[in-house]
């Protein structure tokens, strides 16, 4: 018994000390579980931290219920400087959110709560631990809700989004400049193949952004280049980084333009292919503007051929190229013969014509590869290149006059023969410089004239100085009006019974820039020479008119003037109707003005003048004989002419005292004259002696150095306004 019941005490312990080990196992292994669930816990939220880091994001917790933000604190070894604020505990968001920002925080919490919003989300700006805000974007959830559902607790994370939003702000900006831009744009890929293009792109090629998107630069070639022109400019674009010049572009409805393009690259990031950026701006107006304005100032519009400034230019460069190689340039300095009166009698429509149709015959006659230019009027510039000698200047100076021996077509039914005059100069023999070479030429083409015209002079060191000189004048004298070098002195005349200024002469003068003064007597035979003197004239009586209309309104009202007229304007032209429209356009009635004729010059022509001189009496204008004494005329043969006064030529004036002959005559010519009823004005009075002579004569009026010498128009003024009746019989003063 007592052994069965140690067997069955023995069994209990061993059974109690199994199951004492069985349950301490347990615990262990238990214990273990837990051990390794609270490790496998940090471990996840060590990745979770460390995944957040690694994307930017952390991690927040707010409470509704208390209204505090939680921030856990982020690893302290995995997170330096994530540039979010440290909470040391819960803080109000009022505490951490911009001012600005909460009510925008707030109200979309509110959204989410309401279930308007499946996420809670927000970009605001939080305080850093550095003091400063900056930009987040806040997302969260709910992760706790009471039994009723509502929202206890939100949790999410947040992104430091500051640079993103300066990027985007910078892209939105930049978006907007290209999108007002006035030059166009466009982004092309690394193959030039447009990516995108502003509005302005858009208003100047015709292509929208999203028609050309995609489609190769070469779209907008146009055939005025070469393909490989383009091409050779892409390469440089992709080889250099940047292109910039100017090229045609064709538009989308195939009209062409100039354009001015800047391209540059923009490099993307690292492995990607580079973008290029073009700039381009519609330049053809402003080529155009400035063609027409290098046209303008190098060309002469009428005949299309260079003018003086280009013919300038290219005989500089072909005078360099001369010296370099050695040989010789000449200068063919070309006036056609006569131009003026067949421009006169045809008109300056059909002179026009003329010009244009000479300047294409000399162009063929020299060949396209020598320059032909127009200086002015019907002057006349061939430049010849490599000349070997003087003959070969010659030989091209001969074949011109030869090519105008056939008549120019200036229309369909009118044919017109003009021959040139021209004078030859060449370099280096008669000049270094081309103003040099010029002058010569022009000098030469004026010996030509003189020998007889249709002809060609070359220039001689050997010319006469004295015809030399009359050249230079006469080439001077051509460009006078339009220099504005004349002006016009004016001489007051004293009638003697009663005393009184009655008027003036007007005396012409020429300052030339380049000769200084030239007196008349040496410019206007040469101006009479070359027909200038109808131009020159007309200015002269506009002169004279306007000066005394001036006057006249200044209370002068009883002057009058007295003009020269030359041969020429007598016998050539209109002159009558000249005369009648100048009076008109000055407001000076035709019985203040005097046209004064030398008497040799009526005389050599009696039987055309007479005609012509009653025309000017039948506008209502005196005329005077110039220079009476000097011609021979009989007075009675003046009789028949409708002249008004006769001049005593200063001649007789100056030598009253000194010879008898000289008195008796004078004295002689003022009673037939009278007798005639013309009225006598004695010229060049220089003494007391002679005044007294020529008033016991009756001489009506007197004109000389003793009253005045020629003035200009305001010391005139002055001098005949304080003019005096009680000087007449005294010595006047001249100023
Ligand atoms: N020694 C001396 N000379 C005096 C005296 N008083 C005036 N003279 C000069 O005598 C000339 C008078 O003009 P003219 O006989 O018409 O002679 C004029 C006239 O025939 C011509 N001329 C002047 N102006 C014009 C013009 O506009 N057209 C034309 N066709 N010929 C003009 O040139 C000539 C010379 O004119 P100027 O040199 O201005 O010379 C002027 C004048 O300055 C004096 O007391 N003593």
């Amino acid at each position: 018994m007592t052994d069965h019941a140690d067997l069955l005490l023995l069994g209990f312990i061993v059974l109690v000390l199994a199951l004492v080990a069985a349950l301490a196992t347990l615990v262990a292994l238990r214990r273990r579980s837990e051990r390794d669930y609270v490790a496998k816990l940090r471990d996840r939220e060590a990745r979770l931290k460390l995944a957040l880091w690694a994307t930017g994001e952390h991690y927040w917790d707010y409470d509704l219920a208390s209204g505090k933000l939680r921030r856990f604190q982020p690893d302290e070894k995995i997170a330096q400087d994530d540039g979010f604020p440290r909470l040391a505990g819960p803080v109000e968001i009022s505490q951490v959110v911009h001012p600005d920002d909460l009510p925008l925080a707030r109200d979309r919490l509110r959204q989410y709560l309401e279930g308007t919003t499946p996420m809670f989300r927000s970009e605001h700006r939080v305080l850093d631990n550095l003091g400063e805000w900056v930009w987040i974007r806040a997302r969260g959830r709910a992760v706790s809700r009471d039994a009723a559902g509502n929202v206890l607790r939100l949790a999410g994370t947040a992104l430091n989004i500051t640079s993103d939003r300066h990027v985007e702000r910078e892209r939105r900006i930049a978006s907007a400049v290209l999108r007002n831009m006035n030059e166009a744009v466009a982004v092309l890929d690394h193959d030039f193949g447009f990516v995108s293009v502003n509005p302005a792109f858009t208003r100047m090629t015709g292509y929208a952004d999203e028609e050309i998107a995609g489609r190769g630069a070469d779209l907008l070639d146009s055939p005025q280049h070469d393909p490989a022109f383009y091409r050779h400019v892409r390469e440089i674009a992709a080889r250099q980084g940047r292109f910039s010049g100017e090229m045609w572009q064709r538009r989308k409805d195939g009209e062409e333009f100039l354009c001015a393009i800047e391209t540059s690259v923009v490099q993307e990031a690292e492995g990607e292919p580079p973008l290029y950026v073009a700039v381009l701006s519609d330049i053809t107006q402003q080529k155009r503007a400035e063609q027409e304005l290098r046209y303008l100032a190098n060309f002469d519009t009428l005949t299309n051929l260079p003018n003086r400034t280009l013919l300038s230019e290219r005989l500089s460069r072909a005078i360099v190229r001369a010296r370099r190689e050695n040989n010789r340039v000449a200068v063919l300095f070309l006036d056609l013969d006569r131009f003026k009166d067949i421009n006169d009698s045809l008109g300056h429509a059909a002179g026009d014509r003329i010009l244009r149709s000479a300047a294409v015959r000399l162009q063929q006659t020299v060949g396209q590869h020598h320059t032909v230019a127009r200086l002015s009027g019907d002057e006349f510039t061939v430049v010849l290149e490599n000349l070997e000698s003087l003959a070969d200047a010659d030989k091209v100076a001969r074949e011109i006059i030869m090519a105008f021996e056939a008549p120019l077509i200036i229309d369909e039914r009118q044919e017109v023969s003009i021959s040139p005059s021209i004078g030859i100069s060449v370099y280096p023999d008669h000049g270094q410089v081309p103003t040099e070479l010029l002058k010569q030429a022009d000098t030469a083409m004026y010996q030509a004239k003189a020998a007889g015209r249709r002809t060609f002079t070359r220039y001689d060191d050997a010319m006469d100085v004295s015809v030399r000189q009359r050249a230079t004048i006469s080439g001077a004298l051509r460009k006078v009006i339009d220099r504005g070098e004349l002006h016009l002195a004016y001489q007051p005349r004293l009638a003697l019974q009663p005393s009184r200024i009655t008027g003036v002469e007007a005396l012409l003068r020429w300052t030339s820039e380049e000769h200084g003064e030239i007196p008349p007597s040496e410019f206007i035979p040469l101006a009479e020479e070359s027909g200038q003197i109808l131009e020159i004239g007309e200015w002269v009586l506009r002169e004279a008119c306007l000066t005394l209309h001036r006057w006249r309104q200044h209370g002068l009202a009883n002057l009058n003037i007295a003009v020269n007229m030359s041969v020429l304007q007598l016998l050539r032209g209109n002159f009558p109707e000249v005369v009648q429209r100048i009076l008109a356009d000055t407001g000076v009635p035709a019985s203040a003005l005097e046209l004064e004729l030398t008497e040799s010059v009526l005389m050599a022509n009696a039987a055309q003048t007479a005609g012509k001189l009653q025309a000017f009496r039948e506008i209502g204008v005196s005329l005077a004989i110039d220079d009476f004494g000097t011609g021979y005329s009989s007075l009675a043969y003046l009789k028949r002419l409708p002249i008004t006064t006769i001049k005593i030529d200063k001649e007789f004036i100056g030598d009253l005292s000194r010879d008898p002959d000289d008195a008796a005559i004078t004295s002689t010519v003022i009673t037939m004259a009278h007798s005639l009823g013309l009225n006598v004005v004695a010229e060049g009075v220089e003494t007391q002696a002679q005044l007294q002579f020529l008033r016991a004569q009756g001489c009506d009026e007197i004109q000389g150095f003793w009253l005045s010498r020629p003035l200009d128009a305001h010391a005139c003024l002055a001098f005949i306004r304080q003019w005096g009746p009680a000087r007449a019989g005294a010595t006047a003063t001249t100023p």
